[in-house]
């Protein structure tokens, strides 16, 4: 299962606005056993859960918990003990939709288990059933863009493939830079942005820019509005002084660039042009890792 990378609109999407979002390749895998107890182990947080019922409350394993209460309830499936290992290779609460993936490959496999088919769209609506439920409030764009893969426009919880704009992003580089740990979870996020009061005047203006994106098929012009957008997102209070140095560096040795997914830290995406040797040199000792990415169908 992959990742995706929000190039336009998170938190704006939550309410209606514009994102777009494209998939990449970071994968993530399920294993699912008969177990004696309900065992969650993942190697990414490196800690296994061990209970006798779904109703722990481990924040930890909270999306996952609650996939297996929606998968069982959706097929009246008697809930028995099995075992799950999770492998990622999308790095966690960084905003890549780690969560989405995980849920994702989680109902793929136990529908695996159970010898029950599942199209694209019924993993996708059980996949942000899960979201939503678990974060709170939640836009399909996570669910919807890691379903169904390639570049997607998402507007009012609908969404529709950019084909046009996918051929663009096919001839871009992009980068992303994981910069920071993330001490908030994506739940936290979304609750602290719906506080502001001032909020709908930024997501009309992201709205804008989103909708000016999907025209584009100009490196320098795409760059140019994802630096537009951070500079909308800082208003919001979603980057930190650390993503903003990143994006700094990257506004000389790059295209442009912004922090992508619910913030508080995690990760910058970064549109590179001929400079990304300068760029990477530069920025090395501002992050924990760094992913080149490339969109897939
Ligand atoms: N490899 C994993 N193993 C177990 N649980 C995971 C794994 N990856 C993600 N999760 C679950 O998802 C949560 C992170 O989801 P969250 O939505 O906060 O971040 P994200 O999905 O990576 O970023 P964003 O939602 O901004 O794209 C983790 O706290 C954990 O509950
Ligand atoms: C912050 C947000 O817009 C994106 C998280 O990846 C939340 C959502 O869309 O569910
Ligand atoms: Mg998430």
């Amino acid at each position: 299962m992959v990742a995706k990378v929000i190039l336009f609109g998170e938190h704006a999407v939550v309410y209606g606005y514009r994102a777009i979002s494209m998939a990449i390749n970071l994968n993530t895998s399920v294993k699912v056993e008969k177990a004696d107890k309900f065992i969650i182990y993942s190697e990414n947080l490196n800690k296994t859960l061990v209970s006798d019922n779904l109703e722990c409350n481990d924040r930890d394993f909270s999306y996952i918990i609650n996939t297996l209460k929606i998968f069982f309830n959706n097929f009246n499936i008697e809930p028995e003990y099995l075992k799950l290992s999770i492998y990622s290779e999308i790095p966690v609460s960084c905003g890549l939709g780690s969560s989405a993936s995980v849920i994702i490959e989680t109902l793929k496999s136990l529908s695996n288990f159970y010898n029950i088919e599942l199209d694209k769209n019924d993993i996708f609506k059980l996949a942000y059933e899960v979201e939503r439920i678990t974060q709170g409030k939640a836009s399909i764009t996570d669910t919807a863009t890691i379903t169904y893969g390639g570049v997607l426009e998402i507007k009012d919880n609908k969404f529709r493939k950019l084909n046009d704009l996918n051929d663009f992003i096919k001839e871009c580089d992009f980068l992303i830079a994981y910069v920071e740990k993330r001490n908030k979870k994506t739940a936290d996020l979304v609750k602290e942005v719906s506080n502001l009061d001032y909020k709908d005047e930024i997501f009309k203006e992201i709205d804008k820019i989103a909708k000016e994106a999907i025209k584009v098929n100009d490196k320098k012009e795409f760059g140019e509005l994802l630096l537009k957008n951070h500079e909308l997102l800082k208003k919001l209070n979603i980057s930190t002084n650390k993503i903003d140095k990143v994006i700094d560096i990257a506004k000389k040795y790059s295209y442009g660039a912004k922090i992508t997914g619910a913030g508080g830290g995690g990760c910058v995406i970064i549109l590179l042009n001929d400079n990304w040797k300068e760029l990477i040199k530069r920025i090395k000792n501002h992050v924990i890792s760094l992913y080149p990415c490339k969109v897939i169908l």
